[in-house]
């Protein structure tokens, strides 16, 4: 069959999963570079920040592919909480105290795009200023239609949700905004900001980072059941086909038989 997500397994977090990804992140860096000089990546929340600073705070090896040039990336957001952006739900907050903050000051930072929180108590005004920095950032440069991310880096929930896109809840219908809000979210807190799947699919390139055994059984339904191919990561699947990299340790695919590979390095 065409069009698969590629599935991963490594042995351990830390000395496998995250060189693994490192160089996975660098390549989409170095192709977004030759395309058009910037690049630009979705992170979430969640889990994946600690993983990510695993893979991107080491120092380079000192190879052209390997090299980290902060001062031409653009970190944007693939799904936010309501809450201020220094309350401890913030994914925001999350990603600066994991990775950002820890990337060494003599080291060219990166340019970073928060979803403000200005306007806390109306979900819809803050989805739309967002995509509205979106038109400014991307459409400016590009005159494109939609954002087209370099990279976006997802986790993947328990539930099979994704960003902040849950299963079966409407949203997932929804074409034409870029940036939706979400106000009754099954997930703590019920306010959250979320690209939009149509955003998500079309990215140049979608890496999924899901650790642990409490997402072995989701994994299995994902890759291998219709209704798990239904749920949003399953969609994402779906409509990004071999643009999508699942970056798991063993615990997390225990028991899934979809082809596995151990390696990109
Ligand atoms: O609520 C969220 O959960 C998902 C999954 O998180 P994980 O801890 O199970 O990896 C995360 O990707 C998303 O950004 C976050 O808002």
């Amino acid at each position: 069959m065409g069009r698969q997500p590629t599935l991963y397994s490594f042995a351990d977090i830390h000395s496998d999963l995250a060189p693994n990804l490192r160089k996975y992140v660098l390549e989409a860096q170095n192709e977004a570079f030759k395309r058009h000089g910037v690049f630009r990546f979705a992170v979430s929340g969640g889990s994946l920040p600690k993983t990510l600073a695993k893979a991107l705070l080491p120092p380079s090896n000192g190879t052209e592919e390997d090299k980290v040039d902060f001062s031409r990336w653009e970190i944007f957001y693939a799904d936010e909480r309501c809450v201020p952006l220094d309350h401890e739900d913030s994914n925001h907050k999350l990603v600066q105290e994991e990775w950002l903050n820890k990337i060494p000051k003599d080291m060219a930072q990166p340019k970073v795009y928060p979803i403000s929180m200005d306007n806390l108590h109306d979900a819809q005004e803050t989805a739309d200023d967002y995509e509205r920095k979106l038109v400014s950032v991307f459409a400016a440069r590009d005159s494109v239609r939609v954002p087209l991310f370099d990279l976006i880096l997802l986790g993947c929930g328990p539930d099979g949700h994704t960003c902040s896109l849950f299963p079966d809840h409407a949203l997932l219908r929804e074409h034409d905004a870029w940036i939706l809000a979400i106000t009754d979210s099954p997930k703590s807190p019920a306010k959250r900001i979320t690209l939009s799947l149509p955003i998500v699919v079309a990215a140049a390139k979608i890496g999924f980072v899901a650790t642990g055994g409490g997402k072995k059984d989701v994994l299995k339904m994902i890759f291998e059941t219709e209704d798990g191919s239904k749920l949003p990561c399953g969609l994402v699947n779906e409509g990004g086909g071999e643009k999508v990299s699942w970056f798991c340790d063993k615990e997390a695919t225990d028991g899934v038989s979809f082809p596995r590979r151990s390696s990109l390095i």
